[in-house]
């Protein structure tokens, strides 16, 4: 697919960082990136296990709901569920549910049954038992793919969102929950984002992911992506667990989708002391 101007480096083998002039341009690669890797997942495994977070990625589905995607693609095969959600009821403002049932799941043919939502007549500890229940008995049955190296749970893909502090899904800067090795989905009670009670894949399932990307987009993106691919920086300003620079896919690939304000401390310093090979083509 010929994109249009899109700068792309690669700072490590398994990892790519995409720069556009605009947020309708992340849209539209964002739409025929999920595409590819939908079309690759339900060939090759028959179904396609994707998880979505809040925030405003919903809004970079929309061309998703779009001619071609929306007639073409095998929605039948796909299964939705969270990398991270709020603990409030369904239609909350604040759910991710809601969020994500409006702006997309209500646009595009995927079936009820294959939406987990959590369950949110719980607490918010019974909230994230449950969720990991539920994707214990979905990796069983293969719906979810397993991770070769650590029994994880392998999904075909996780969309995330960078926040300005560096937080993905609801894992934030020097948060306990950064440190699990073995749950699958936790939750906190102190989100220093409102609301505070939320539950959160771990770690591990993020970094077991076939296909992981991160959108961020707007100046108060720029600090955060600098300190997440650039290494050796110290200081009070760069918290010794950042979740974005903790995102390294085990045996997956991550990509970053950012505009030009996002990325403007990449730019500055392709010209200084990069520590990260640079390869900027047009594509
Ligand atoms: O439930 C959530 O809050 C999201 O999953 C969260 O990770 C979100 O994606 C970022 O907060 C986006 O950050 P901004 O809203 O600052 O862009």
């Amino acid at each position: 697919m010929e994109r249009e101007s899109a700068t792309t480096y690669e700072p490590k083998r398994n990892s790519e960082i995409r720069v556009f002039e605009s947020l309708d341009e992340i849209s539209t690669d964002l739409a025929e990136y999920i595409s590819q890797i939908s079309e690759i997942s339900v060939k090759e495994r028959g179904y396609f296990a994707i998880a979505l977070s809040g925030g405003p990625l919903v809004s970079f589905l929309r061309k998703l709901c779009e001619a071609p995607y929306n007639k073409t693609l095998d929605w039948s095969k796909w299964y939705i569920f969270w990398s991270d959600e709020r603990a409030v009821a369904k239609n909350h403002a604040e759910s991710n549910y809601k969020l994500t049932k409006e702006g997309f799941l209500a646009k595009v043919p995927i079936l009820n049954g294959h939406v987990y939502s959590i369950n949110d007549n719980a607490t918010v500890e019974d909230a994230a038992k449950d969720y990991e229940f539920v994707i214990r008995q979905l990796v069983k049955v293969r719906t979810i793919g397993v991770s070769e190296s650590n029994d994880c749970p392998k999904f075909d893909l996780i969309l995330l969102d960078m926040g300005a502090d560096g937080h993905v899904a609801s894992l934030f800067p020097n948060h306990p929950a950064l440190e699990l090795k073995d749950d699958w989905v936790t939750y906190i009670t102190d989100s220093p984002q409102p609301p505070p009670e939320r539950i959160t894949f771990t770690l591990p399932v993020i970094n077991s992911a076939s296909n992981i990307a991160i959108v961020a987009t707007g100046d108060d993106k720029a600090k955060a992506m600098h300190l997440a691919v650039f290494d050796g920086i110290e200081g009070p300003e760069a918290p010794a667990l950042l979740p974005a620079r903790m995102v390294k896919p085990t045996d997956g690939k991550l990509v970053w989708f950012l505009d030009k304000a996002a990325a403007s401390s990449l730019e500055a310093e392709k010209g200084g002391n990069a520590s990260y090979e640079h390869h900027e083509y047009l594509l």
